[in-house]
């Protein structure tokens, strides 16, 4: 490397310390020094050196300039950020050195290349002013929201829901690193947070901007930097700021979205099977992307409900309808993200004959819709027109399957420009008159083996092998001598040349320029044609939901306000999906103002956080607009859904199981109003049993006592103590999971019934999950001694196997001599007393 161009690199370096510089050198894209060190192992490519002047070398590794896409991927996937360093000059027209600058700059938060087409990537960025304000941005899609709130729980839910890829903060936030610990954050300088450029670019949204000033300055410092990373680029498909208010969605807590398993699972962290898995039938990635906002952000909002209700409940009337348009939609693409491409000025031929082939499919669309009975979604006819002469333009401009590349011509079609059709009969028709010339030429010589050919870098040449170089004419120019053979030009055959590559060069370009042409005409239709993509994600989500419900015979729900809480037979809609068809036992839900916790006991594994979750998922179905799976449904409007449900993996972050589950709890008892929803399963089972017990009891009973606080609770136990309170208050009420005795086995019938129950059953559920048959037998009479003695057994030492325990070790406290005592004999049918006999037996016989 000489030392200028050293300099020129080092000095571009300090501009973007933080960042893999990729700096263009002919056919690659080479990193130097540290980033070079860094690189290399992670895209396992060679690490070599070069000379840097002075004697020194310079660590090197390089990637082919083609297939530098792959590896900014992996680079950004893998938490760095890239800088693209340009040849900005013609290297021919240059002496000297060639100027580069930086073209753009990729972070996590702004990669728009291999990402997942069904969910979006976002960019965040968060400040705070006495309230927290939030901006987030999906640059491939354009869609920019921003939120403010005084709760940093409400931050972190909201933060949750959209996983962005990176968070923009201020000096001060960035090191409250507790916040933001899991996601990749860059620092922003507190002058972006009132960029003047942002407040004119969308001067237009100056009220809301002034509404929420807090969120207005997030906004500002992620415009600032996009614009930082994309130099010269105005992302003209980003149109309007929305927002997103409290009042207007149901705000879900992150332990609840992700409990709720309402588009991730617990488990494989995937889709299968969530709650969208099981809705999704969308057919464009744009619905697959609206499907999943609508889930994220159930409605409050009765008459927004309804709307979605009503549109739904149309659709399952009219499976042609459906059908058609399911077909129709299947056809359509990623129109958001065409649109991002056009905008950054990265859309290929092949990008804009994609868009105009779906946006070819609106009149049909426009005639399914129109033909129809179907009168809600008609009214989406008007924002799916205009289009049409775009298209036309777009579909007679472009050849049909035109090349990758905007360079190497073929793009626009014969008929279009009477220019490009002039020069390409230039171009095409001065080959055919070299293949003329050839047949010429080897008449005349009377060498057969004459031929025209052409290199790049040498141009047409006469080429004749060494043994018939007698019969060359004079008037043939030697250029070239090869091993076997002669190369010559004739002045003819030059001036054809200059003639044809001259037309080559100038078609091309002229493509290249009609090309520019037509992606400028579709970015001023960009307004219209985001607009129709919205439009059409709708329609694909109601289809969507229509047709699930028909398929999985879901109801449309009533909404009321009236407290009431009313499901017949309703069914987990994953669970069932996941068994087989009428396996999975509807159960009825009744909660009400007055009655409105219902404590429920049952055995692990009866169904009872089935039971719960289902409550649950039906209660968010019907306020995200869709059918549910019951028979019948009275959905009073919520403010919230809580969950406090299992042990939370939170452990990572330093917390202990009971740790969270408390944190969980108060979390829940300081936001839950009267109009929230309830779920706690198991409070209080990750420490001391009577702590536990306490806590549960406690808490169940704070949940009672205020007779303006009696929010709609499902409270699922272990602690059969808990049943007692039915007696002491009114809210409050029993339920139990059935299950059925057969000998010392259980079956489960997943039936939700009246009252309390008797029994857990952890012994007999130890014994179906295979637990060795001595260690059941040691625990079972440990059970005994507990019940009997309510007591914390003594511990079993090493001297004292299981079978070395001696029924008459401690006569007159032994606990079945206590629990022979208390025999209820007269409770208990003939066949149970000689069960019990039998029992006794067994365990008398395997102590002695
Ligand atoms: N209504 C139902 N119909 C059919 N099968 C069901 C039903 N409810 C639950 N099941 C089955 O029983 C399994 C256990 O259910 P669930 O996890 O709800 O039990 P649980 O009572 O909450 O247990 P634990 O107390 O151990 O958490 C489920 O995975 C499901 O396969």
């Amino acid at each position: 490397m000489t030392t200028p161009m050293m300099k020129q690199y080092q000095g571009i370096k300090a501009t973007v310390p933080d960042a893999i510089l990729f700096y263009r050198l002919g056919d690659f894209y080479e990193m130097f020094g540290e980033d070079a060190e860094l690189a290399a192992p992670i895209l396992q490519i060679a690490l070599t050196s070069r000379d840097a002047g002075e004697g020194k070398r310079i660590p090197m590794c390089g990637v082919p300039y083609h297939a530098v896409e792959t590896y900014m991927v992996k680079l950004v996937s893998t938490g760095h950020k890239v800088a693209i360093c340009e040849q900005v000059e013609d290297p021919k027209a240059t002496k000297g050195i060639v100027k580069r600058e930086i073209i753009r700059i990729v972070s996590p938060g702004t990669l728009t290349e291999s990402i997942s087409e069904r969910s979006n990537r976002y960019l965040a960025s968060v400040f705070f002013n006495v309230q927290w304000g939030l901006s987030f941005l999906d640059l491939s899609t354009g869609e920019f929201a921003i939120f403010q709130t005084s709760e940093v729980e409400a931050l972190l839910a909201e933060l949750s829901r959209i996983n962005p890829a990176e968070i923009l903060l201020p000096p001060e936030l960035i090191k409250k690193a507790k916040i933001w610990s899991g996601y990749y954050c860059s620092v922003r300088d507190l002058k972006s947070y009132e960029s003047t450029v942002f407040k004119l670019r969308f001067s237009a949204q100056a009220p809301l901007l002034q509404e929420f000033p807090v969120a207005a300055s997030a906004a500002s410092a992620l415009w600032d930097y996009l614009l930082e990373t994309m130099p010269g680029v105005d992302p003209s498909h980003i149109v309007e700021i929305k927002t997103y208010r409290s009042e207007q969605w149901m705000f879900l807590d992150q332990w609840t979205r992700r409990n709720l398993e309402l588009t991730e699972s617990l488990r494989n962290q995937g889709k299968k099977g969530t709650l969208l898995s099981v809705l999704d039938l969308t057919q464009t990635a744009l619905g697959g992307r609206l499907l999943r906002h609508w889930i994220d952000k159930p409605l409050l909002v009765q008459a927004d409900i309804e709307q979605r209700l009503n549109t739904v409940e149309e659709l399952t009337h009219d499976s042609f309808l459906r059908q058609d348009l399911m077909k129709i939609l299947a056809k359509v693409y990623d129109l958001e993200r065409l649109m991002g491409r056009v905008s950054y000025g990265t859309a290929n031929a092949k990008d804009l004959l994609s868009l105009a082939q779906t946006l070819a499919l609106l009149p049909a669309i426009r005639e399914i819709l129109n033909s129809n009975t179907a009168t809600i979604l008609k009214r989406k006819i008007p924002v799916l027109e205009g289009l049409d002469p775009l298209v036309n333009t777009l579909l007679n401009a472009l050849n049909p399957s035109p090349p990758i590349s905007l360079r190497d011509g073929n793009i626009i079609r014969t008929g279009y420009s009477q220019e490009v059709d002039e020069l390409r009969s230039i171009a095409t028709g001065g080959k055919e008159w070299v293949a003329k010339l050839e047949n010429a030429e080897r008449e005349r010589t009377r060498i057969r083996s004459l031929k025209i050919g052409y290199t790049k870098v040498f141009g047409y040449y006469i080429e004749i092998t060494h043994s018939n170089a007698h019969l060359v004419p004079e008037a043939y120019i030697r250029k070239q001598t090869l091993s076997n053979a002669e190369r010559f030009i004739t002045p003819e055959l030059k001036e054809y040349e200059e003639k044809i590559l001259g037309a080559e060069e100038r078609l091309k370009e002229l493509e290249f320029q009609l090309f520019l042409e037509l992606r400028e005409d579709v970015r001023s239709y960009t307004q219209a044609i985001l607009k129709a993509a919205d439009n059409l994600a709708e329609i694909d989500v109601f289809v969507s939901l229509a047709e699930v419900a028909v398929r999985k015979r879901y109801i449309r729900p009533q909404i009321t306000i009236d407290g009431e809480l009313s499901i017949s037979e309703g069914r987990h809609p994953v669970v069932e999906d996941m068994l087989e068809a009428g396996v999975f036992v509807p159960n009825d839900t009744q909660l009400s103002r007055e009655r409105h916790l219902a404590i429920i006991t049952g055995p692990n594994m009866a169904g009872k956080s089935t039971y719960m979750r289902q409550v649950a998922l039906i209660v968010l179905m019907a306020h995200v607009g869709s059918f549910v799976p019951a028979k019948q449904a009275t959905i009073s409007l919520v403010d919230r859904i809580f969950t406090r449900v299992g042990a939370s993996d939170d452990l990572a972050a330093g917390q202990s199981t009971f740790m969270v589950e408390m944190h969980e709890v108060a979390h829940i008892l300081k936001y839950a109003t009267r109009k929230s929803l309830i779920i706690l399963d198991e409070i209080g089972r990750g420490t001391a049993t009577f702590d536990g017990l306490s806590i549960a009891w406690a808490v169940a009973e704070y949940l009672v006592q205020h007779p303006d606080f009696n929010p709609k609770t499902l409270f699922a136990t272990h602690y059969h103590e808990l049943t007692q309170l039915e007696d002491n208050f009114n809210g409050l009420f029993n339920l139990h999971v059935g299950v059925k005795e057969r000998g010392d086995d259980i079956v489960f019938l997943h039936k939700i019934l009246p009252g309390r129950a008797d029994r857990s059953y952890g012994i007999q559920v130890a014994r179906l999950a295979g637990l060795p048959h001595e260690l059941l037998k040691r625990a079972k009479t440990l059970l005994l001694e507990l019940e009997a003695s309510k007591s914390v057994p003594s511990p079993i030492d090493s001297s004292q196997a299981v079978t070395q325990f001696s029924l008459f070790d401690v006569p007159q406290t032994h606990p079945i001599l206590e629990e022979l005592a208390q025999l209820p004999l007269e409770d208990m049918t003939s066949r149970q007393a000689l069960q019990y006999l039998y029992d006794l037996r067994d365990r008398i016989q395997s102590t002695s």
